[in-house]
């Protein structure tokens, strides 16, 4: 899990208009709010939304979450996603579409994948900076006419999913889809860059087997499992199917056809 003690982040607003949103911000996250550049990194409110900024010298850029352009943008206007990895592990194909919940929710690349794709997509992540990072893209993407139908398929949680799981109440996901830090990832100049910023906040989720073994107690249909393509399976059940890729997997177990209700 993460060890946030060890970094110095605090809140900053880029212009007075923003002064407000950051305090506010601040409180709910309990870190210190500054003027200037200072510590290990930065949250910054901007007219952008919201970003995660490393200082320093070599430092790479900020990450934030962009619901509404970058290849968000391109994959709504050229009806990508059905062929993705993600979309396939989930069984979402010809009329069916999963309610699925994403337990390991991140920057919330691969819920907004299933939720363009029409699935109903609950969302939960534990790192209260991560979960602030998805709460304001989410925010902008509901504020925007061609994106607010997709971001309103995607209900955030924030807090541990083992726990959120044990206490579920209500209708169970048909999918729950796992994507945990794993230490030797994706080498892409994206993620590295992430999981430079990531690392030292998220750590590297050592507690993915209990997550798995709530996730199958509770989903009705199949748990997926997001691994880099040649990382073991998480320790303690193997997979009945496999779906490789390029650079990852998924390792999926399935409980019932997703034909069946
Ligand atoms: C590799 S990232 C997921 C990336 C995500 N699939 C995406 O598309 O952006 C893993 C995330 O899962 C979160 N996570 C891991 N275990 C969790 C748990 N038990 N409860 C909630 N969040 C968890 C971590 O904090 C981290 O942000």
């Amino acid at each position: 899990m993460s060890n946030p003690e060890t970094l110095s982040l605090a809140v900053r607003a880029l212009a007075p208009q923003f002064t407000a949103a950051a305090q506010a911000l601040a409180e709910h996250l309990c870190l210190p709010q500054v003027a200037e550049e200072e510590g290990d990194m930065l949250l910054e409110v901007g007219e952008h939304g919201l970003w995660l900024r490393e200082l320093g010298k070599g430092a790479p850029g900020p990450v934030w979450v962009d619901f509404v352009g970058g290849a968000n943008a391109h994959r709504r206007q050229f009806g990508g996603g059905a062929g993705q990895m993600v979309a396939k592990a989930c069984g979402i194909k010809g009329s069916i579409r999963p309610s699925i919940l994403d337990a390991t929710a991140g920057l919330g690349r691969d819920a907004f994948v299933m939720a363009a794709l029409g699935c109903s997509v609950t969302l939960i992540e534990r790192v209260p900076v991560v979960a602030a990072l998805l709460a304001d893209g989410l925010a902008r993407a509901q504020a925007d006419a061609d994106v607010a139908a997709i971001a309103g398929q995607m209900h955030l949680l924030t807090g541990d999913a083992i726990e959120l799981i044990n206490n579920w109440q209500g209708e169970p996901p048909q999918v729950i889809h796992l994507d945990p830090m794993f230490p030797h990832r994706d080498k892409s100049a994206l993620v590295k860059k992430e999981m430079r910023l990531f690392r030292p906040l998220v750590g590297d989720d050592d507690d993915a087997p209990a997550l798995l073994e709530v996730a199958l107690a509770l989903a009705t249909h199949r748990v997926v499992v997001k691994r880099p393509r040649k990382a073991p399976a998480i320790e303690g059940r193997a997979p009945s199917q496999v779906l490789a890729g390029q650079s990852s997997r998924y390792d999926i177990y399935p409980l019932k056809s997703l034909s069946s209700r």
